[in-house]
């Protein structure tokens, strides 16, 4: 659902997770993460490799539980709610984006668009015309009915990211969403993205190792020791 300016999307209170290695050893990735992140704020997430930003997005997004601290999203704490709770806000509150599209290959442009909608029982029909609202925003409405395998890597991004906005999510979560791309089309699709945010007034954290894209961010942030700081 849509937020108002200012409204908290998101907000992480001494989020922990670590992981036990398979020789029994224990690795704290997240020691006690703050963070806030409002409607209409779009934030860089930039650290080295093997800092914690998956695990960090995988948590909020509630994809994986913290073993300590709160996510609340919607001034709802996630680790409260049942699986099935949390099921529904992490289909309707919040979109993802990933490094590689992770499309449906046996489903056309269209109806990638269309799924995540029809699971949280839109109509089929409403589905298809915000899908190819969303396809056509994204400059897609020649390649509606194409296979992912038929577009361009570019393209195939774009209909991922549509796809993430399909349910008018408050919160978007992105892992180095254009780190597959040549140079060139990163910085379009990048800032088609970011045009894409800004206008559904959405609240975004955007993992990217790419200082020159993080800076056309709102604010930076990193994770040091298992803290989130700002950079
Ligand atoms: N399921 C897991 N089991 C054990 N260790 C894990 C697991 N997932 C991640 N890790 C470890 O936790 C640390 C953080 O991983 P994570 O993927 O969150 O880092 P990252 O900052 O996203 O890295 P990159 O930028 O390379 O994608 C790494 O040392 C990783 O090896």
């Amino acid at each position: 659902m849509a937020k108002s300016p200012g409204d908290v999307v998101l907000r992480l209170q001494g989020v922990q997770r670590s992981y036990v290695s398979g020789d029994g050893e224990r690795l704290s990735v997240l020691r006690g993460v703050d963070f806030t992140l409002h409607a209409g704020e779009i934030v860089a997430l930039v650290a080295p490799s093997g800092t914690g930003k998956s695990t960090l997005l995988h948590v909020a997004g509630l994809l994986d539980s913290p073993d300590g601290g709160s996510v609340e999203i919607g001034g709802r704490d996630a680790t409260r709610l049942s699986d099935g709770e949390r099921t529904v806000i992490r289909s309707h509150e919040v979109g993802f984006v990933y490094q590689f599209h992770h499309l449906l290959g046996e489903f056309t442009a269209r109806e990638n668009v269309m799924l995540p909608q029809m699971i949280a029982w839109r109509a089929r029909g409403a589905a298809r015309l915000r899908a190819d609202a969303l396809l056509g925003s994204f400059g897609l409405a020649h390649r509606l009915d194409h296979l992912p395998g038929k577009l361009s890597g570019g393209e195939q991004q774009r209909v991922a990211i549509a796809r993430s906005l399909a349910n008018e999510p408050s919160l978007l979560l992105a892992d180095e969403p254009t780190g597959n791309l040549d140079v060139r089309t990163a910085d379009v699709v990048f800032e088609e993205l970011l045009g894409a945010v800004r206008r559904s007034g959405l609240g975004a954290l955007i993992a990217t190792h790419n200082d020159a894209l993080a800076a056309r961010m709102d604010r930076v942030v990193t994770l040091r020791d298992g803290a989130l700081v700002a950079l």
